[in-house]
């Protein structure tokens, strides 16, 4: 696809940067980090916050959110190891303040003080594409600048998608990019909330509200929660919410807001029917759009269907325009934009000498429910539906002695084997500390190593790690040689005289 995209323009005879980035999300700052550590003339620029979503309105603050209804919960639930069971105070500003703390501490990380040190010039400000090689940039303290740069990383990111619900707009909603400050000086938490969207954010955010005292419903129009997961993973979530109180409306369709006096309605579609459902706020989840308007790419031709089209380097029509991130797809993960952006970076720099496919082989994630659910590879789902040979092996973590001893024995860690082999095509776990667990086979994955050498590495005793042994070794009970077996009682049958 890259090619003589680039003829109608006149390249610079020079440039004044070896890369321009735009975007300090995950994927900019990786971006510039790692062309600054190649010495490349790096120029990293930003609109709104340094850190972008994940650090301002995603994985940062929806963790730290969890983190104290999580302990509300345990409150409430402290008779479970033998204390009083108190219904928790939550004085919600406070809890939110909590939030904007873990944010500002999180904060330096990815500041213009850190990055200027690492060699990158950051500039605050809108850019945008005015050929292949140059970048203007509307300053966000007035005035603009133009810089012609060899290559250009875009890392735009993506947006809270608002689907055309009539009503919505007037009746007035929260998405992850409003609700931390809109609901910040609040003393105390929404007390009836709509979340719309059975995706992680959905989920994630029905049960913290929940467990800090809202009165939730999740309103999810597919047949079940978290629809990429595995239908026994995503069970244990929709269990899981509803005993935290949540009202899970699977199968509705939002179809019209409005207001009756004081009280804000939606009115949701299900089996043929319509209810109304009311509510103080809404939330809005049901997915992010990528950036992909007002910068430039339509004027320069650049595709932009769902996300902005590159090839498997990540370079654009113009070769020396690349992408990563959530703009760039097909995931929209932090850890994936991170991946991406040394790919995005290494090709911009050095792409005329050499090139690297951006490598999807392995990726992982979780979602930070309570099981959290976490997962590398195939599913059960994706093994079926594309017809892949597979086995499963399934332990249940109710098993396991230091989930009993936590109280937390609920869970399984599923693996998909090729069959008659120890190699791994996917991992599913559910329960606590579930993305943690998954690590030690995202790294047997990546490796080319089996659940023979999983089952041969010692784990401590007792950890919730075990979990990842003990499926490892019921793969092996499964496949004993049953030959090599009489053979081996036969011999110790012969020893014994
Ligand atoms: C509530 C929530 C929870 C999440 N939880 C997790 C999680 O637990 N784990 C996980 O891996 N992921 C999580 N995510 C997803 C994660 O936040 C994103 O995948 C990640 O932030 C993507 O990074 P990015 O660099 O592609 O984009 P962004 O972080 O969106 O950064 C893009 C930046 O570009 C800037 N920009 C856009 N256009 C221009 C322009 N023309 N000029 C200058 N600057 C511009 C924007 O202001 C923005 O700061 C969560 C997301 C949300 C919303
Ligand atoms: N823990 C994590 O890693 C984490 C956490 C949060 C978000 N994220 C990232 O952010 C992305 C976006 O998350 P999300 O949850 O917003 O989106 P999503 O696309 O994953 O889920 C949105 C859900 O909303 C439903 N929906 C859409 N329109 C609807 C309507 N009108 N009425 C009812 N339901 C409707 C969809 O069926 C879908 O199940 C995720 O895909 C993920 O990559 C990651």
């Amino acid at each position: 696809m890259p090619g003589a995209a680039d003829a109608q323009w006149t390249k610079p005879k020079r440039f004044d940067r070896n890369l321009v980035v735009i975007g300090a999300g995950s994927a900019g700052l990786v971006s510039a980090y790692i062309a600054a550590a190649a010495k490349a003339k790096v120029t990293l620029v930003e609109a709104n916050k340094m850190g972008g979503d994940c650090l301002n309105f995603g994985c940062v603050p929806s963790k730290a959110l969890i983190k104290s209804a999580k302990v509300a919960h345990q409150m409430r639930h402290a008779d479970r190891y033998g204390l009083e069971a108190v219904e928790p105070k939550v004085p919600f500003s406070a809890v939110m303040e909590r939030v904007h703390k873990v944010i500002a501490e999180i904060e330096p990380h990815d500041s213009v003080e850190r990055y200027t040190g690492l060699g990158v010039e950051v500039l605050q400000g809108y850019a945008k594409l005015v050929d292949p090689w140059t970048v203007e940039i509307a300053l966000s303290g007035g005035g603009t600048q133009r810089l012609t740069t060899r290559a250009i990383v875009i890392a735009t990111g993506a947006q809270p998608f608002v689907p055309p619900i009539p009503g919505l707009a007037d009746v007035g909603y929260l998405t992850s990019d409003t609700l931390w400050e809109r609901l910040r000086d609040r003393p105390e938490v929404p007390r009836r909330l709509v979340v719309l969207g059975g995706g992680p954010i959905g989920c994630e955010l029905a049960q913290s509200f929940a467990r800090l005292g809202s009165q939730v419903a999740q309103i999810e129009m597919a047949p079940r929660v978290m629809m990429r997961e595995d239908p026994d993973a995503a069970g244990f979530v929709e269990a899981s919410l509803k005993a935290d109180g949540v009202q899970v409306l699977t199968g509705h369709k939002a179809v019209a807001c409005g207001t009756d006096g004081d009280d804000k309605w939606i009115e949701v579609e299900h089996d043929g029917g319509r209810d109304r459902i009311v509510f103080d706020e809404i939330i809005v989840a049901v997915g992010r759009a990528p950036r992909l308007k007002g910068f430039g790419l339509e004027e320069l031709g650049i595709k932009v269907d769902r996300v902005v089209e590159t090839n498997e380097y990540l370079q654009t029509l113009y070769p020396n325009i690349l992408a990563a991130g959530d703009v760039a797809g097909p995931y929209q993960f932090t850890h994936v934009a991170g991946h991406q952006a040394w790919f995005a970076a290494i090709n911009a720099l050095f792409g005329d000498l050499k090139r690297f496919k951006a490598d999807y082989s392995v990726i992982p994630w979780a979602t930070f429910t309570d099981p959290e659910v976490a997962r590398v590879g195939l599913s059960e789902t994706e093994a079926k539906e594309n017809n892949i040979p597979y086995e499963v092996t399934r332990f249940g973590i109710d098993d396991l002695d230091r989930a009993i001893a936590d109280s937390s024995a609920h869970g399984f860690v599923k693996v998909l084997t090729v069959p008659g082999k120890d190699k791994i095509l996917g991992v599913t776990i559910v329960g606590e500390h579930a993305g943690d667990l998954l690590a030690e086979f995202v790294f047997a994955m990546k490796h080319g190593h089996g659940l023979g050498k999983i089952l041969g590495t010692i784990h401590i005793y007792p950890t919730l790690a075990e979990a990842n042994k003990m499926v490892a070794g019921q793969w092996r009970r499964a496949h004993i040689n049953g030959f090599l077996l009489s053979l081996l009682e036969r011999f110790q049958t012969w020893r014994r005289g």
